[in-house]
């Protein structure tokens, strides 16, 4: 699986139909199967809008994204059954329990009913949250409401997972719990696609990036390399010498 593309991104625009100015310009990626791919910049540089036209959410101006999935063009179907995407927003129903959304979002997945028990109270196991299998989410923590965001994300096993920001207002447990799982399923054979504003979470999580700012990508590649090429010691030196002291807003 190791050096085999999984997603071609070939010089994609974006501008909303609302906007005067393009939010994506020229962006041209490729991510291989298995990697943790970071997709790295400041406020509004485009991050959650590359995210959402890689999740077919949105769709972008021009350019164009092949997918594939054990090395062969992924289907449509396949797109759709094999994506996962974990987004910065809460997507899921207050007034239901955690066993109720993950059984209703494992649903859309055509799940056998076993299947989708099996997977529903593992993940239940794994994220910590058994004991409150029956209460609604609406009243549960901020740490809690992430990892059930992240459980119903991947509740189908997906082939390549984006994550916009999993991890945002989260204490350190529940950070810690994320990323360990994150990395288990990496391991397992993910690929992993994901933003964050955390420079030491993404330096710990991800091999490879892509800084992207004002809507173009300024560097990509192995991190470990951007950072010797850059002499920096760390990402969040790497981040601030390409990217400058500036505000965005
Ligand atoms: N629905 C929309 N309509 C018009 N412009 C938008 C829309 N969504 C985002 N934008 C603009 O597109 C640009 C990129 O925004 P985006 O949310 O993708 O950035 P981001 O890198 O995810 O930012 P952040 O780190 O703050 O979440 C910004 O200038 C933003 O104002």
């Amino acid at each position: 699986m190791a050096g085999q593309v999984c997603i071609e991104i070939q010089d994609i625009y974006k501008r909303y139909k609302s906007s005067q100015q393009d939010s994506l310009t020229h962006v041209s990626l490729d991510i291989q199967a298995g990697d943790v791919f970071g997709l790295l910049g400041p406020n509004g540089a485009g991050k959650t809008t590359l995210i959402s036209i890689l999740c077919g959410i949105i769709p972008p101006s021009s350019g164009q994204i092949h997918y594939f999935i054990d090395g062969a063009p992924a289907s449509e179907t396949q797109r759709k059954n094999r994506i996962g995407f974990v987004p910065q927003e809460y997507a899921f129903y207050q007034e239901l329990t955690a066993r109720q959304n993950l059984d209703y979002f494992g649903a859309m997945y055509n799940l056998s009913k076993s299947d989708l028990g099996r997977r529903r109270d593992h993940l239940l196991e794994v994220l910590g949250l058994t004991k409150s299998a029956d209460k609604k989410v609406g009243s549960f923590s901020g740490g809690m409401k992430r990892r059930i965001n992240l459980a119903i994300g991947i509740i189908h096993q997906p082939a390549i997972l984006f994550l916009d920001e999993p991890t945002v207002g989260v204490d350190v447990q529940s950070r810690n719990a994320i990323i360990r799982y994150l990395q288990q399923i990496n391991q397992d054979g993910t690929t992993i696609i994901y933003t964050s504003h955390h420079m030491s979470e993404a330096e710990e999580f991800c091999k490879n990036i892509a800084l992207i700012d004002n809507g173009k990508v300024i560097a990509k590649g192995e991190l470990l390399q951007l950072k010797t090429e850059n002499a920096v010691a760390s990402l969040q030196s790497l981040f601030i010498k390409l990217t400058g002291e500036q505000y965005r807003d």
